[in-house]
């Protein structure tokens, strides 16, 4: 039976672009259904300026197609020469919403990210006064904690010290994947909050490692064990919040994720409504899903919903998407949730 369901259209809070040919094909994926999204700056070199900062929300703007209705909010990258004079200069000006934060050496593009936390202090006690969320990938880098654990060690080693340190600061914790984020995050007030990938909703560690290595579902932080996935999939259809979609859509070229090496990121962009709300039905919490994608991320980024809305209707026949799509780098593949959706996003 047709079912319909009309929400305010989406904003995703936590998106690679990246930039040059990879940005002019794969923004089209996104701006066709999100009104919003914020930016992430770990471009190589990394925007960490705030004349970079809106240099590359330029370079977005006129990728757009004519008449596309989206608004790309921009970040910095933090590092441990990051000017908080700088940074609030770019805050009040409104070219950026977030400040992001890598370890150096956690995941893609982050070997300019931050060693020495004691560094950053500065930074961080400004962007407390003004008001302006820190997005952190928390995860430790220290080769001695296994790649499982890595989550839930930077909660004790890396992110409560920085939050009793910095009293008032707003985190947004990135792509979460373990109940133990989940947990830290309901033991916070309303300066913590977290995203959520779509990817993690639907995939544990054994989707990228049994029966074969699957390195399209390979990402950072990595899915984890049955049990944090079904935490996840509380959190978001839980209906608090604090929790809202980043889908951290991230596209590489296929011959750079099927290698001996292969990098980290899904691109779920594509298809990212229409998995979700398959998600949320399957949890009972349709109703939930306008919040997840269009009101709460807002709310935390002191930003008013967007205007439009998107309309998904379940049909009995499965949505098709393309399995590639085509970029100046080469084909990236699209995320495969190994199950067939009838949430049809129409246009
Ligand atoms: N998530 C990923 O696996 N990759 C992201 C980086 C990130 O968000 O950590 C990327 O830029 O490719
Ligand atoms: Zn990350
Ligand atoms: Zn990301």
């Amino acid at each position: 039976m047709e079912k319909t369901l009309r929400i305010r259209r989406p904003d995703d809070m936590h998106l690679h672009l990246r930039d040059g040919a990879m940005l002019h094909a794969v923004l089209p994926e996104t701006a066709r259904h999100f009104a919003r999204a914020i930016v992430m700056p770990n471009l190589v070199p990394p925007v960490v300026t705030s004349t970079q900062a809106a240099a590359y929300r330029e370079r977005i703007l006129s990728a757009l197609s004519q008449g596309a209705d989206f608004r790309p909010l921009m970040t910095l990258y933090l590092t441990e020469a990051t000017d908080p004079d700088d940074v609030a200069a770019a805050h009040g000006a409104g070219i950026i919403h977030a400040v992001k934060l890598y370890p150096a050496g956690a995941t893609t593009n982050s070997q300019s990210g931050v060693r020495d936390f004691d560094r950053v202090r500065g930074v961080l006690e400004r962007m407390a006064e003004i008001g302006l969320p820190l997005c952190v990938h928390g995860e430790v880098t220290d080769p001695e904690i296994d790649i499982f654990d890595r989550e839930a060690v930077f909660i004790d080693r890396v992110l409560d010290p920085i939050r009793r340190a910095t009293p008032g600061l707003r985190v947004v914790m990135e792509h979460v994947t373990t109940s133990d984020a989940v947990d830290y995050v309901l033991s916070g007030d309303e300066t913590l909050a977290a995203t959520i990938t779509t990817h993690h909703l639907i995939i544990n560690r054994n989707h990228i490692l049994a029966g074969g290595i699957r390195p399209h579902y390979y990402c950072l932080p990595v899915a984890k064990r049955e049990s944090h996935r079904l935490a996840l999939r509380k959190a978001a259809t839980g209906g608090n919040p604090r929790f809202f979609l980043g889908t951290d859509s991230a596209p590489h070229p296929d011959h750079r994720k099927e290698s001996a090496c292969g990098c980290a990121g899904c691109f779920t962009a594509t298809n990212t409504m229409s998995i979700l709300a398959h998600v949320f039905e399957e949890e009972g919490a349709l109703d939930r899903l306008e919040p997840f994608t269009s009101l709460n991320g807002a709310a935390f980024y002191g930003l008013e919903p967007n205007q439009g809305h998107l309309t998904l209707t379940r049909r009995d026949d499965p949505v098709r998407w393309p399995e590639k799509i085509d970029t100046g780098d080469g084909p990236v593949t699209v995320f495969d949730p190994g199950l067939p959706i009838h949430w049809h996003v129409d246009d």
